[in-house]
């Protein structure tokens, strides 16, 4: 008898920063040309890039990162990390100079000051006349990729030529706002299919506030004039929102921890996890449900990449919360964006004649099918 066909799954490519993380715990910041004690001290492995990688790895999904790191200590200590969490790193390149690291200043009540030395990161050769920085089995890699993952903490002009390849490739781009804050070019935007900013992120961006849901929903709205099909807001605590072009928005409310250790990296394993269910073909509202698993997972240990869940323990917290457990969280949310909405002010999403938004889609519930109303739109819980 013939054994079943090998089922071969498209590479998740994450292209992207790392970073040697110097956590230094300090009273307070040194004054000019002052030697302070640090109370402790600890080098971490991490950079969004990496972190997402590592999280996608553990995740059990096929995974390369694309990266520089210099020649120093920094890089074996991110090496080792990565490798240890399963990534493929075949296209990890090393370059003159530091690896990229951050010194992380904590000091009490939790204010952090942050120094960053870019190095490796940003010390990607120039574009030379149109043609490309990556060779030409890197630039294969991401055309037959699954899902291509971006974060801004690499130059601008790479993350553009990546995307790039990728959108002739019809492979989708994630690009997760978080990085450095410099203006968004516009060029990026119009090739990504995934646009992931938090709130701030997204205020930022766009100029407007994202305070409230329906604040959310007109900034997202916003950028999908940009060129994004889609906007994947992270909201912290409160959850995320899904906005699809045409298509009703999907709110998936956090996976409550039971307790919060570090929330370091929750923002990189959702953008992750959410990748990787998207690849495994899973409909958007179960991708969401699977990040915020993920996510709210990583928030009960310290640091980012130590505190990512493998495939088992995603599994076993969802099966814990299924998804008709969460219709009382659900209620709740749909209670509390009422709230915030104002009734007598008109919204700002029915006042911008963008792609508004009819509906919010909440994840799920076949015994539910009334409609409730919210911002004025109408909610429509969905079967699965
Ligand atoms: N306290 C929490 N308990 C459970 N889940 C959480 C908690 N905080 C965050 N999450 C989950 O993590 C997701 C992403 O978090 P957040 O919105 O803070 O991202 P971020 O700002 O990009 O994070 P960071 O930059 O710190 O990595 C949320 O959508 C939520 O699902």
């Amino acid at each position: 008898m013939s054994s079943p066909p090998r089922i071969i799954q498209p590479p998740l490519v994450v292209v992207g920063s790392a970073n040697a993380d110097i956590y230094v715990e300090i009273d307070r910041l040194p004054k000019e040309g002052e030697t302070l004690a640090a109370n402790n001290g600890q080098t971490l492995p991490g950079g969004k890039g990496a972190n997402q990688a590592a999280c996608a790895a553990r995740l059990n999904y096929p995974t390369y990162f694309i990266g520089q790191v210099g020649k120093d200590n920094f890089a074996n200590l991110i090496r080792d990390s990565l490798q240890s969490s399963g990534v493929k790193l075949d296209y990890l390149g090393t370059v003159a100079g530091p690896t990229g690291h951050a010194i992380v200043m904590l000091q009490p009540g939790g204010n952090n000051s942050i120094i960053i030395v870019g190095g490796a990161n940003v010390s990607w050769p120039r574009l030379d006349g149109g043609i490309s920085r990556l060779n030409e089995k890197a630039q294969q890699l991401i055309r037959r990729a699954g899902a291509v993952i971006l974060q801004r903490e690499v130059p601008d002009s790479l993350n553009i030529e990546v995307a790039k390849i990728a959108k002739v490739s019809n492979v989708p781009v994630v690009l997760d706002a978080g990085g450095i804050d410099s203006p968004m070019p516009p060029e990026l935007l119009k090739n990504v299919t995934i646009f992931s900013p938090n709130e701030t992120e997204l205020a930022r961006l766009t100029g407007m506030p994202t305070d409230t849901t329906e604040e959310v929903l007109a900034a997202a709205a916003k950028v999908q004039l940009l060129g994004v099909q889609q906007v994947l807001v992270k909201l912290g605590e409160k959850g995320s929102i899904l906005v699809n072009k045409d298509e009703p928005p999907i709110v998936q409310p956090a996976i409550m921890a039971p307790y919060v250790v570090d929330t370091t990296g929750a923002g990189d394993t959702f953008t992750a996890a959410y990748t990787v269910a998207l690849i495994e073909k899973q409909p958007p509202a179960e991708a969401l449900r699977f990040a915020a698993a993920a996510a709210s997972i990583c928030v009960r240990t310290k640091g980012a990449i130590p505190s990512m869940p493998d495939r088992r323990a995603v599994s076993q917290l969802l099966e814990e919360h299924p998804a008709k457990e969460m219709k009382k969280v659900i209620a709740k949310f749909i209670e509390q964006v009422n709230i915030s909405g104002s009734d007598e002010a008109e919204s700002p999403t029915k006042r911008s004649n963008v792609n508004s938004p009819k509906k919010v889609r909440f994840h799920d519930f076949e015994d539910e099918q009334k409609e409730k109303s919210i911002l004025g739109q109408s909610v429509q819980p969905v079967s699965m």
